[in-house]
């Protein structure tokens, strides 16, 4: 297929990780170009993740009036029903993967989830999600310390924390993983 053929995506996210894992997860997508542009877009509160990625999507296609995706990424721990959930962002920005561990200190129950949420838009088209979720559970930080709460979650079947593992084994098992590769299934699949 030629290059005047390939439709062409825009992955909006402020997070140069998210983008990285993204790439390294989707691989080569024929008839599509990947493209990304480095807008950190306002987000919705009180909403459910759905809503959050949904909203996201309906600003992102707004400004681009092209195919557009977002991402929308929560921790959730059960012993909280779900806080901070979509709000993990602030929490871990004040609280550092330490004080987020500590925040289950007065709880049994340590366990929680991953959650990404890709929207997907089209100009004209109806809104599509892709939700991946993976268990695990909140732990001492442990391991480098270069993308967000990794060093404090330590998913189900595993000894290390998402930030001991290599890439290449987180982004065989992580939520996000989870759902590019219902994305990538309904793209693949979506082509004209
Ligand atoms: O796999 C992950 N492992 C560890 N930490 C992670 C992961 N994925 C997102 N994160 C962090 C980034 C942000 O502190 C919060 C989600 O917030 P979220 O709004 O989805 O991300 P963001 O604002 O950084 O980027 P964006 O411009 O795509 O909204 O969790
Ligand atoms: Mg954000």
């Amino acid at each position: 297929m030629s290059s005047e053929t390939l439709k062409t995506i825009s992955f909006i996210t402020g997070n140069p990780n998210k983008l990285k894992e993204f790439t390294q997860i989707i691989g080569d997508l024929p008839s599509y170009k990947l493209d990304s542009k480095d807008i950190d877009l306002p987000e919705y509160q009180g909403e459910s993740g759905e809503e959050i990625a949904i909203e996201k999507c309906k600003t992102a296609l707004e400004l681009l009036k092209a195919p557009v995706l977002v991402e929308d990424t929560s921790l959730c721990f059960n012993a909280l029903h779900g806080l901070p959930g979509p709000y993990i962002k602030w929490f871990l920005k004040k609280l550092k993967p330490d004080g987020l561990h500590k925040l289950l200190a007065g709880f049994e129950d340590k366990s929680a989830y991953a959650q990404c949420i890709f929207a997907y838009g089209e100009p004209g088209n109806e809104i599509r999600t892709f939700v991946g979720k993976t268990g695990g559970k909140i732990v001492e930080p442990r391991g480098p310390r270069d993308f967000g709460w990794d060093p404090c979650f330590q998913p189900d079947n595993y000894e290390q924390t998402y930030a001991e593992m290599s890439k290449e084994l987180k982004n065989s098992i992580s939520h996000r993983y989870k759902a590019v590769d219902l994305l990538r299934n309904y793209l693949l699949s979506n082509k004209e």
